[in-house]
């Protein structure tokens, strides 16, 4: 079943390679993407992106400076954000930035990710109704400013506060200390006129922990800073350069008191304070990004697989045998086993990320109906996802990045840019050490539910189930039956990973370390715990995907599930033999198993790549390009290095020619 990508005019090689594909490449991005519609409306979109003159770029953004980098991305966020707004619904606006302005930030990436969904889910009526049309209309810009030069992590000790003033009924919000400074926010430095700013609410001099407020910081005309308010840039990261991550001071700035975000914890003219319905409704903002940004990595990883395997269908070095011509590199072992499971892995997590944004819609629901009963699941789920996720990305990308050899490094492969895009995602939204530990707080109360024969919610119902012995190796060549044996498996050693570390904690416990001490003591064991939790959600996941998915393309995905499955395994072989439910017999299975995979899905590789549906445009690497032909490419592109502009550079006939004439007139 010939793959639709292929075109005159192609490398042959890869055109061989989408010949020999044996699946239907449309069917698999459809289910990808959710249907055909979907789909075709993400190739329109990227069509109608390319031929509209407002996106075109002059030189590639990698030859730019900062700041007209940061200028190129403004104009064309205009453009979206003016002419594009009604032509795409809000569900396709994250392709439609990827494929005009990139992957490294735009002016508006907080305000969407941050502004309006602490708005919509934290603002009261009367400050929705009036704030939410105006920020939706982009008449301001919005971020949210919640870390400190200080604190990042602890949010209990952020020093910024928020303090009642009853007679004028307003917040004074201050910034105390140096270290008190907001640092880091996106698009706070340069951009943003207004922020959600999580402050330490003060009321008669109690204080009642993190609560947000929104607060202007630039005139509305002139987009000066206001009385008060010192803010900026703090300048070049690894990645999200196009990002102006900033700092903020306040100095005693006073905001009306309904600018308090009041949905859920509310203070009354007087000075009442009344909780909210679930405690950590304040931290709505972070679970949002956090249910999102797995899917968003997903692809992150997705667009490394396709480069890497593209370019290693038509780079040919070496060969395996002697005689005939040198080989693909793609035919290594090797290589097949660098790639191969991060493109598994991309499936799997864009799968994953599919239904924690589902989820996640449904405890939004509930909170709205006054229910936050779903909530501590999806917090646990999300942060362990986004641990597992943002590692594992990171890791596969560079993979990919160091199986494309000396090109790899350079920024044509656009590889670079993804690591570091990819690994700030370890950082934001919580470290991942962390956050796995929020993860494993609820394992550790899962267990306890389990021993009490409590019911256990669906990603952590395995608690509650009896191991029987490893099937591993013994289901014959049926692979469904394979499939499951190994899920079993998987299901065992969370289980007995989360019940060791309960029974460790405990041990400290009785010890006599308090609770808090004794947890430190085990956080390496708890954090394996909560690693292989998400590692199986992410593997049961995958199989219902497959389960659910159509004929045509159920051998393909049970194939790459199959190796995503021995992969895992493999990597985790550890756990599996810590306590004998495994033995090595079986992990020697699980290997070879892996290699023969490798061989089974060797026909299918650019294909599974090609079904990502990934435009060149937004794939932005001279070496992922679809029609292969990445030789010519990669000179055009070295060609508009700024360094090209002239042959002899001021810093050659400066310094250097003046040195080497001076040497020589030494002799
Ligand atoms: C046009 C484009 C459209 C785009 C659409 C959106 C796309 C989104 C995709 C985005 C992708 C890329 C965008 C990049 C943007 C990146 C921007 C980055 C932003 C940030 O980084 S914001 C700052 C984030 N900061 C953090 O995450 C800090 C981490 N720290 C914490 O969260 C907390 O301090 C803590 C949880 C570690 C500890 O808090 P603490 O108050 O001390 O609580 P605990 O005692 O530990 O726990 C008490 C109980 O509360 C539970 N809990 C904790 N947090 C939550 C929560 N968030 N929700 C629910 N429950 C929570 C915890 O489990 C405890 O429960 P228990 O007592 O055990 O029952
Ligand atoms: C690209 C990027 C974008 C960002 N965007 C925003 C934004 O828009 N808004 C915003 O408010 N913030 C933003 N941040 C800040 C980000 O959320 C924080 O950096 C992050 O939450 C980590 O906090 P920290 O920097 O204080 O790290 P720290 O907490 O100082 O972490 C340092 C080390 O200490 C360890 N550590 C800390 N506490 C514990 C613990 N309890 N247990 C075990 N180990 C621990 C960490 O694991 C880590 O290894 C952004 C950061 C980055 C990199």
């Amino acid at each position: 079943m010939p793959n639709r990508c292929i075109r005159p005019g192609d490398n042959p090689d890869l055109t061989k390679e989408r010949e020999t594909c044996t699946f239907d490449t449309d069917e698999l991005a459809a289910n990808l993407y959710g249907s055909r519609r979907n789909l075709e409306r993400r190739r329109e979109i990227s069509q109608k992106v390319s031929a509209d003159p407002d996106f075109a770029d002059p030189i590639p953004h990698e030859f730019l400076s900062r700041e007209k980098a940061v200028d190129a991305t403004a104009k064309k966020s205009k453009v979206i954000f003016q002419k594009w707004k009604n032509l795409v619904k809000p569900e396709e606006m994250p392709h439609l930035v990827n494929e005009a302005v990139g992957i490294q930030g735009f002016p508006l990436a907080l305000h969407h990710a941050m502004f309006l969904p602490s708005l919509n889910s934290q603002a009261d009526d009367d400050l929705a109704a009036e704030i939410l049309p105006r920020a939706k209309a982009y008449e301001i810009i919005g971020t949210y400013a919640q870390t400190e030069m200080g604190h990042g992590t602890n949010l209990r000790e952020l020093e910024t506060t928020a303090t009642y003033d009853k007679t004028t009924q307003e917040f004074v919000i201050n910034t105390p200390t140096r270290k008190a400074m907001k640092w880091w926010p996106g698009n706070l430095g340069k951009m943003s006129n207004y922020a959600v700013v999580c402050c330490q609410l003060i009321i008669d001099g109690k204080n009642l922990g993190p609560h947000n407020f929104l607060v202007q910081l630039r005139c509305e005309k002139t987009h000066e800073p206001l009385p008060g308010i010192t803010v900026g840039d703090i300048g070049p990261k690894i990645a999200y350069n196009t990002t102006d991550n900033g700092f903020l001071a306040l100095d005693n700035v006073r905001i009306p008191r309904r600018q308090m975000l009041m949905k859920h914890a509310k203070v009354s003219p007087d000075g009442t304070y009344t909780p909210p319905i679930h405690a950590k409704l304040n931290y709505g903002a972070m679970v949002h990004v956090r249910a999102h940004m797995i899917y968003s990595h997903g692809h992150l990883l997705a667009r490394a697989a396709a480069v890497a395997t593209r370019y290693s269908a038509v780079r040919r070095q070496g060969r395996i045998e002697n005689g005939g011509p040198e080989v693909q590199i793609l035919d290594y072992q090797t290589q097949q086993h660098r790639i191969f499971p991060q493109i598994a892995r991309a499936y799997a997590i864009l799968f994953a990320g599919q239904e924690v944004r589902d989820q996640y819609a449904k405890t939004l629901e509930g909170i709205a109906n006054g229910q936050a009963d779903l909530l501590p699941d999806l917090h646990a789920l999300t942060s362990g996802l986004k641990s597992v996720v943002t590692f594992m990305g990171g890791l596969g990308i560079e993979q990919c990045r160091m199986s494309c050899g000396g090109h790899g490094y350079s920024d044509a492969s656009g590889l670079p840019k993804l690591y570091g895009v990819q690994i700030g995602g370890c950082t934001y939204e919580g470290e991942n050490m962390v956050m796995l530990q929020q993860t494993a707080r609820y394992l550790m109360k899962g267990v306890k539910w389990a021993e009490q024969g409590k019911s256990l919610s669906p990603s952590i119902a395995y608690l509650g189930k009896k191991s029987g012995k490893s099937l591993i190796g013994l289901k014959g060549g049926d692979i469904t039956r394979e499939h499951e044996a190994i899920l079993e498996t998987l299901e065992h050693t969370a289980r007995r990973l989360a019940i060791d570390a309960s029974q460790l904690w405990e041990k400290r416990i009785k010890g006599g370390e308090c609770k808090e001490r004794a947890w430190n003591g085990v956080t390496v064991e708890m954090n394996r715990a909560s690693r292989v939790y998400t590692r199986l959600f992410m593997a049961r996941s995958f199989h219902r995907r497959l389960l659910s998915s159509p004929s045509s393309i159920r051998s393909v995905l049970s194939d790459l599930f199959s190796l995503y499955l021995h992969y895992e395994c493999v990597d985790m072989a550890q756990h599996l033999l810590e306590d004998g439910h495994c033995n090595g017999g079986q992990i020697q299975y699980l290997k070879k198993r892996l290699y023969e995979d490798l061989t089974t899905l060797r026909p299918n590789a650019v294909s599974l790549v090609d079904s990502f549906e990934i435009s060149d445009r937004e794939l932005n690497s001279v070496l992922g390009r679809r029609d292969g032909n990445v030789y010519e490419a990669l000179f055009q592109w070295a060609k508009q290095s700024e360094l090209n502009y002239t042959d002899v550079l001021p810093a050659v006939k400066n310094y250097m020619m003046p040195m080497m004439e001076e040497n020589r007139s030494k002799l």
